[in-house]
């Protein structure tokens, strides 16, 4: 081990991410203290460059066309018309800065953060090794805490030949460069659903969901999965659901790089019968970022999800000096939320680093295990907060729901005149408070927030009569629901 340029910080944190670079950020901010992330790859984690920047970039063109298409007035000018795929890409590139963390970077030092390149390990207690893009390795230590903020890679599920057809992932949907004429997407996911949605709208001629669940968003109400599949359907997308894939063989596998198609046709076979495409992506969920990062120093297993307590402190190691937000703690597989995390997270190493109690609201990440917002901007886009139903049962809570059809409204007939949705509300019926909500239509994205304040504020159904929606808005769902309960 190199002593040679070993260092010290008040806080380390392995892995640059918006959560990392969060955690780090409220941990000095307003103080002397002084913070280093350690980042192998890129400053801003897989969210800047490989998820939620460039797969909502290429779906936002694909909504806007199909919107353009449902309006009299307007169809008849973008009649026969596609996006433009060239352009999309281009754009696409400008929100991950061409894979350039340079920006990023620069934020992280203006506000006294130090940025390390390299792969970090914990080698200790308070101790990382770090093995720089040169091989050199030097020990970083740290006054109060280490943060691991390592995220989550794409899952390729132990199917014969899927390895060794070097199939697409997360990174390469997300960053193609090309588009496949035929595609089989592994998964029924919000990767899974996202992508196909855009690879059919960037061209794709023949587009495949292999799902083995029974559905497809099988993490939301029944009905979002329904509403989606239904949609592919329109739009030609073929979804399988109850197949597993049992196995891959790719002519010709070739590393072609990333986004680009990976050699010649993929022959794949699920549920007994064959299908051919240029490409497969596997949209299978995640694996944590743990397997080369040291967990076993520190008395931890190797491998697996961080277990974590609400202070963010990592379960199972004494002394209160590791922690782990994000992805890698399992908790909430959503930027907002490891960013939430991270900021709980920072606001405690702070106090504990300055004497101070960490007892209150603040100091606990309370709303990532039951009140989780999250937007799959799918078409239509399903936007939810919180328990579904089925959710709420298993963790044994009486609940009472409702739910509608959200085309019903002016607000929403006036956005499209072939609105199609649905929402539902989850009620506790003990305390008669929100716990779930799920809107699933064009453009409910941003009906989202309204839902979570009540489920975390747990406002009172009855205050909720008081809360009126502008007309005409889509937001008028709300008075309807709560009419149709009729309380
Ligand atoms: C296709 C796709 C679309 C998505 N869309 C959305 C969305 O719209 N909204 C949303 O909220 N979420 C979305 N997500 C989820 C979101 O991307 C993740 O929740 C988020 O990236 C988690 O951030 P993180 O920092 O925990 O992990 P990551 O983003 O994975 O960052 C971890 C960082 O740690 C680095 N690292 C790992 N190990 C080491 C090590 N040992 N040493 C040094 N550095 C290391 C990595 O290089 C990386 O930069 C999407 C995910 C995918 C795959
Ligand atoms: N808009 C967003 O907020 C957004 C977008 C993308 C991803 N994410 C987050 O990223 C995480 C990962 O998403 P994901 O879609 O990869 O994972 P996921 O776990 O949500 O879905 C994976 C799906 O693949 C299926 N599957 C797994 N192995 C299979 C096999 N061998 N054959 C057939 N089907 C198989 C599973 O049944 C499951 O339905 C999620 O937590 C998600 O919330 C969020």
């Amino acid at each position: 081990m190199a002593a040679e340029g070993d260092g010290i910080w008040d806080v380390v944190v392995i892995g640059g991410g918006p959560p990392g670079e969060n955690a780090a950020q409220y941990a000095i901010q307003g103080t002397g203290r002084s913070a280093v992330i350690v980042e192998h790859e890129l400053v801003g984690g897989e969210c800047s460059y490989w998820a939620c920047m460039p797969s909502k970039a290429l779906l936002r063109p694909i909504e806007l066309l199909g919107a353009a298409r449902a309006m009299p007035g307007v169809r008849g000018i973008v009649a026969g018309r596609e996006v433009d795929v060239a352009e999309v890409l281009a754009r696409r590139d400008g929100f991950t800065s061409n894979h350039d963390d340079a920006s990023q970077v620069a934020w992280a030092k203006g506000i006294g953060i130090d940025v390390l390149r390299g792969h970090g390990r914990l080698v200790g207690e308070r101790a990382v090794e770090v093995t720089g893009p040169d091989g050199s390795v030097r020990v970083l230590r740290a006054r109060h805490a280490v943060v691991i903020a390592t995220g989550t890679t794409a899952a390729v599920p132990p199917v014969d030949g899927l390895r060794a057809a070097l199939p697409w992932t997360s990174r390469d949907v997300t960053n193609l460069h090309e588009v496949p004429r035929r595609v089989v997407v592994l998964g029924g996911g919000v990767v899974a659903c996202e992508s196909a949605l855009w690879l059919r709208g960037l061209g794709a001629e023949e587009v495949t969901v292999l799902e083995r669940g029974p559905g497809l968003l099988s993490k939301s109400e029944p009905f979002a999965g329904r509403l989606v599949a239904d949609r592919f359907a329109e739009l030609g997308v073929r979804v399988l659901t109850g197949t597993s894939l049992e196995s891959v063989r790719r002519d010709d596998p070739k590393d072609t790089g990333e986004g680009r198609v990976h050699g010649g046709a993929v022959h794949v076979t699920a549920a007994g019968t064959g299908i051919t495409a240029d490409e497969l992506v596997v949209a299978a969920g995640r694996t944590p970022s743990t397997g080369d990062l040291g967990l076993g120093a520190v008395g931890l297993a190797e491998g697996g999800y961080v277990d974590v307590e609400d202070h963010l402190g990592v379960r199972g190691v004494a002394g209160e000096w590791l922690y782990a937000v994000g992805d890698v703690n399992g908790r909430a597989l959503l930027t907002h939320m490891g960013k939430y995390q991270a900021r709980v997270c920072g606001s405690v190493i702070a106090a504990r680093a300055e004497g101070r109690a960490v007892d209150g609201p603040r100091f606990r990440a309370s709303a990532d295990h039951a009140q989780v917002p999250q937007v799959a901007f799918t078409d239509p886009q399903v936007a939810s907060v919180g328990l579904t139903e089925a959710a709420a049962r298993e963790a044994g809570t009486d609940v009472e729901t409702v739910e509608l059809d959200l085309a019903a409204l002016a607000g929403s007939a006036l956005l499209r005149d072939d609105y199609k949705g649905r929402a539902k509300l989850v009620i506790d019926r003990a305390t008669d408070v929100l716990v779930g909500a799920t809107f699933v239509g064009p453009e409910t994205a941003e009906l989202v927030h309204a839902a979570t304040i009540a489920v975390v504020g747990k406002v009172p159904m009855e205050t909720l009569w008081h809360a009126v929606p502008s007309y005409p808005t889509v937001s008028e769902i709300w008075l309807r629901l709560l009419e149709s309960r009729g309380s």
